[in-house]
């Protein structure tokens, strides 16, 4: 099939058709000039694996474990805001993704579905991300509706004192 995706970079460009400009910024773009996002691939890019061959493959697993739950590979879904920007269903959509490829799904605190939304619309390991709020009681709140709601860790965002400065946001308003 000619259009059948064969990498993230071929689902990149179709959002960036499907999308409006500011929303595709919005998940694309990088704070200033963006050195830190093009280093986030060229530092992938130097890590080389180590081919081992003539080894026995019939039986290989990249399955691990996080906290105690076991996730079919080591990548979960990192917490990203405002997934109805991209579509309707939002979070409920990206956590039934993860669940269907048994991993965890790691909730924004700035999400565009709630934490007790997400939690009822799959059965996936949940993870609930806080950022360090100056208002305790906000954190407090959420971490308890999280807590009660199924959520098995906080991922605390401890590098966020001031939102980054994203020029692209910028001209987009
Ligand atoms: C559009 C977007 C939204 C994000 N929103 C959050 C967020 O709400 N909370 C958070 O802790 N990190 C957020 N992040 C940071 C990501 O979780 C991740 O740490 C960052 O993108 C670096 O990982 P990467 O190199 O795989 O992109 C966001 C990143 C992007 C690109």
């Amino acid at each position: 099939m000619a259009d059948e995706i064969v990498n993230v970079n071929e689902f990149q460009e179709l959002a960036r058709q499907a999308l409006p400009k500011m929303y595709y910024d919005f998940f694309a773009g990088g704070a200033e000039d963006e050195h830190t996002l093009k280093k986030n691939v060229q530092e992938f890019q130097r890590i080389i694996l180590l081919p081992r061959v003539l080894v026995d493959v019939s039986n290989i697993a990249l399955s691990t474990n996080i906290l105690g739950y076991t996730i079919s590979s080591p990548i979960m879904i990192a917490p990203t805001s405002m997934h109805k920007l991209a579509h309707p269903q939002g979070e409920l959509a990206t956590a039934r993704a993860a669940a269907a490829c048994n991993t965890v799904m790691i909730l924004s605190f700035t999400a565009s579905c709630s934490v007790e939304e997400v939690a009822a619309s799959c059965d996936a390991v949940r993870f609930f991300q806080l950022y360090v709020c100056k208002r305790r009681d906000i954190a407090v709140n959420l971490v308890q509706r999280a807590e009660k709601s199924g959520y098995k860790a906080i991922v605390l965002t401890a590098d966020r004192p001031r939102r980054g400065r994203k020029e692209t946001d910028i001209k987009n308003k």
